[in-house]
């Protein structure tokens, strides 16, 4: 997508063939940085400390981080190291171990001396089928949008609701939840986003936003609290959000808070969609409240807000008595009786093991 008019991505490979650029998105949307990636502890931190973030980008990174690492040590420990480091960075988006899982299939049984290209290609590979899978993602969702767009006689606008940041800036372009959007918005259906500012990082109201912005889609910024209300008040004709885990049997894993917007979806009849590539759903998996780790995050994320002040420096601030404990999860699992359909790069799914049957003969 565009960022002041010039296509970019969130992760590339740098000029000299073997850096790794991505854009430091804990700064957004305050300041646009770029961080060269040049080892594995540089990959590491990057998904750790959330420079990257949203599932498909850290399985890019991840992929990416494997070639770093090999290129300093393409031995089987050297593989073996930096496969468990990458796993060890974040528990949830179940494409970190996809694309671990990919490289350990197609790089690790190569000769040491092939390695480190394999495994640059494979990882420019992985790179480019998120980019195709959300591109299918954006066609079969325009569908969705279309279909609403036309019941509603074609008048007005036709307002999406979206939590978290499922962007491109989470995937390497398109994004998921926002593939449909951005494609609806390109063929002339006016579309309006209500966003979620997703506390405790606010990845709506710093990141979304930003994209929405630069891509000139309408949208509104709404405290997470504010969906059920709108709902209920006709102003939202459906939801859209992403994954980070979707399991065999369709139950959906994402930002924490997204059960209850599906709830509320539920008790207004709003359709409530996921977008997602294929990797992220684990086909180990069933049953998502059971089965899929939670991330549990440093609590200051939740008693600290950082923003720009009014004279343009950047602080974060306390917003709780100083003695005060929180508890800070990071992700929810949606039950799969709330979702209307999972939008994937093959069509759009029931959420049920035979709906992804279905579309995935292959994989179950
Ligand atoms: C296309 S990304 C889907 C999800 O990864 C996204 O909705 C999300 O929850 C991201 O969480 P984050 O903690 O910012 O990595």
């Amino acid at each position: 997508m565009k960022v002041n008019g010039t296509s970019t991505r969130p992760i590339w490979l740098d000029d000299d063939g073997w850096g790794v650029n991505i854009i430091d998105q804990t700064k957004l949307p305050h300041a646009y940085e770029i961080v060269r990636m040049e080892n594995l502890a540089d990959a590491c931190h990057a998904i750790f400390d959330m420079l990257v973030r949203g599932a498909p980008l850290i399985g890019a990174t991840a992929a990416y981080g494997m070639a770093l690492a090999l290129k300093k040590d393409a031995s089987d420990a050297g593989f073996d190291q930096a496969y468990s480091e990458l796993y060890a960075t974040r528990p949830t988006a179940v494409n970190l171990r996809w694309a671990l899982d990919e490289m350990r299939a197609q790089i690790f049984p190569l000769a040491e001396g092939e390695r480190i290209g394999a495994a640059y290609k494979l990882a420019a590979q992985i790179c480019e089928d998120d980019v195709a899978q959300n591109s299918s993602i954006g066609d079969h969702g325009l569908k969705i949008i279309q279909e609403i767009w036309e019941k509603k006689g074609k008048t007005g606008v036709v307002n999406i609701l979206t939590h978290c940041n499922a962007g491109w800036l989470a995937t390497v372009d398109w994004g998921t939840a926002t593939a449909p959007i951005y494609k609806a918005h390109d063929s002339g259906i006016p579309v309006h986003v209500w966003v979620d500012e997703t506390r405790p990082r606010n990845q709506g109201a710093s990141l979304t936003a930003w994209e929405l912005g630069n891509h000139g889609v309408d949208h509104t910024l709404i405290v997470d609290n504010a969906g059920g209300h709108l709902m209920q008040h006709g102003e939202v004709d459906l939801c859209i959000v992403g994954t980070d885990r979707t399991t065999a049997s369709g139950d959906v894993c994402n930002k924490i808070g997204t059960y209850l917007k599906a709830l509320a979806a539920h008790d207004n009849d709003v359709p409530f969609y996921v977008g997602l590539p294929s990797p992220t759903i684990d086909w180990t998996v069933d049953d998502g409240v059971k089965e899929i780790p939670i991330e549990e995050r440093d609590a200051t994320e939740v008693t600290e807000m950082t923003g720009r002040l009014k004279d343009g420096t950047v602080a974060t601030v306390t917003i709780t008595p100083e003695s005060c404990t929180a508890g800070n999860y990071a992700f929810d699992v949606t039950p799969r009786k709330y979702i209307t359909g999972l939008i994937t790069e093959r069509g759009v799914a029931k959420a049920s093991k035979e709906g992804l049957a279905v579309l995935f003969p292959d994989k179950v």
